[in-house]
C-alpha cells in the first residue's frame, strides 16, 4: 500500500535572535489512508509543531515530507495553499468558525475557494452537515450554538471538500466531558467511514481511542503503540 503521508528525518528549529529551540528531532513517520492516529505528550514536546508541518502551515528546518505523492518541499507558496485546500482539513480547539457567517456559509467556504458551482456547494454542505447531525441549524450563527455543536460544524467544514487527511488539534479542549465524548465518537465514526485522522490530544482517554498512538517527548517519538488489525 502506498503511504498517504511520509515524513523522513524532520527537524524543526525555531530561531529567535540568539535563542534556538529544537522543537522536533529526526521525526520519521509513514501514515496510510484510513488510519486514526493520536499524538500526545507533555506541554512543549512538539505536538502542535508536528501538526503544523503536516498541515503545511509551517515548514520543517530540514527533512522531507510527501503528501499524496507530492513532494511538499518543491511547492511554491500558492501551490502549498492549493494542496492544503484540496488535501487537508483542520479542526482546531477553538473551532475557528466565522461569527458573522451562518453555519451553512462557514461550511461552504472551502468549496467557494475552489470555485465550485453553487448547486454543487449546496448539495455537499447539506450532506456534510447531515453527517455530523447539524442539518437542522443551517441558518444559525455560531454564537447561537453550543460548544459541541460548533465543533461539529467545524468538523463538517474540515471534511466538506473530501480531504485526504483530517488534522485535529485538541478537539475537546473547550468542551465539557459529555460534548467531548460526542465529538470523539463522531471522529471515530468518520474514521470508520474512511477518513484518515491525525489528532493531537492531552487527554489519555481520548488518545486511546485511536488505533495508533504516538507519544512525543522533547521533540522525539518516545513510544508508539499500534493496535493489531483484527
Ligand atoms: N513560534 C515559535 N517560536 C519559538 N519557539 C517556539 C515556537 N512555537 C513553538 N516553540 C517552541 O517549540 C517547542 C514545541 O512547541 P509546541 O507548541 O509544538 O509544543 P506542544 O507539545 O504543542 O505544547 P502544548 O501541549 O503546550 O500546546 C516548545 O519548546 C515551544 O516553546
Amino acid at each position: 500500500m502506498t503511504a498517504l503521508v511520509t515524513i523522513y528525518n524532520i527537524n524543526k528549529v525555531y530561531s529567535k535572535g540568539q535563542v534556538k529551540t529544537h522543537a522536533l528531532h529526526n521525526i520519521s513517520l509513514s501514515i496510510n489512508k484510513g488510519e486514526f492516529i493520536s499524538i500526545s505528550g507533555p506541554s512543549g514536546c512538539g505536538k502542535s509543531t508536528l501538526l503544523s508541518i503536516l498541515g503545511l502551515l509551517d515548514t520543517p528546518t530540514n527533512g522531507s515530507y510527501q503528501l499524496a505523492n507530492i513532494d511538499t518541499h518543491q511547492l511554491k507558496v500558492d501551490q502549498r495553499s492549493q494542496v492544503r485546500n484540496k488535501h487537508i482539513g483542520y479542526v482546531f480547539q477553538s473551532f475557528n468558525l466565522i461569527d458573522s457567517l451562518t453555519v451553512f456559509e462557514n461550511v461552504a467556504l472551502p468549496l467557494e475557494h475552489r470555485g465550485m458551482p453553487h448547486a454543487d456547494i449546496k448539495a455537499a454542505v447539506e450532506k456534510q452537515l447531515s453527517a455530523v447531525n447539524m442539518d437542522g441549524r443551517l441558518a444559525h450563527k455560531p454564537s447561537q450554538l453550543s460548544g459541541g455543536q460548533q465543533q461539529r460544524v467545524a468538523i463538517a467544514r474540515a471534511l466538506v471538500g473530501n480531504p485526504d487527511l483530517l488534522l485535529v488539534d485538541e478537539p475537546t479542549g473547550n468542551l465539557d466531558s459529555q460534548n467531548g465524548d460526542a465529538v470523539m465518537q463522531l471522529l471515530k465514526t468518520l474514521n470508520e467511514n474512511g477518513a484518515t485522522v491525525i489528532m493531537v490530544t492531552h487527554d489519555e482517554r481520548y488518545s486511546q481511542m485511536a488505533r495508533r498512538q504516538i507519544r512525543l517527548f522533547d521533540g522525539k517519538i518516545l513510544v508508539e503503540h499500534k493496535e493489531a488489525v483484527a
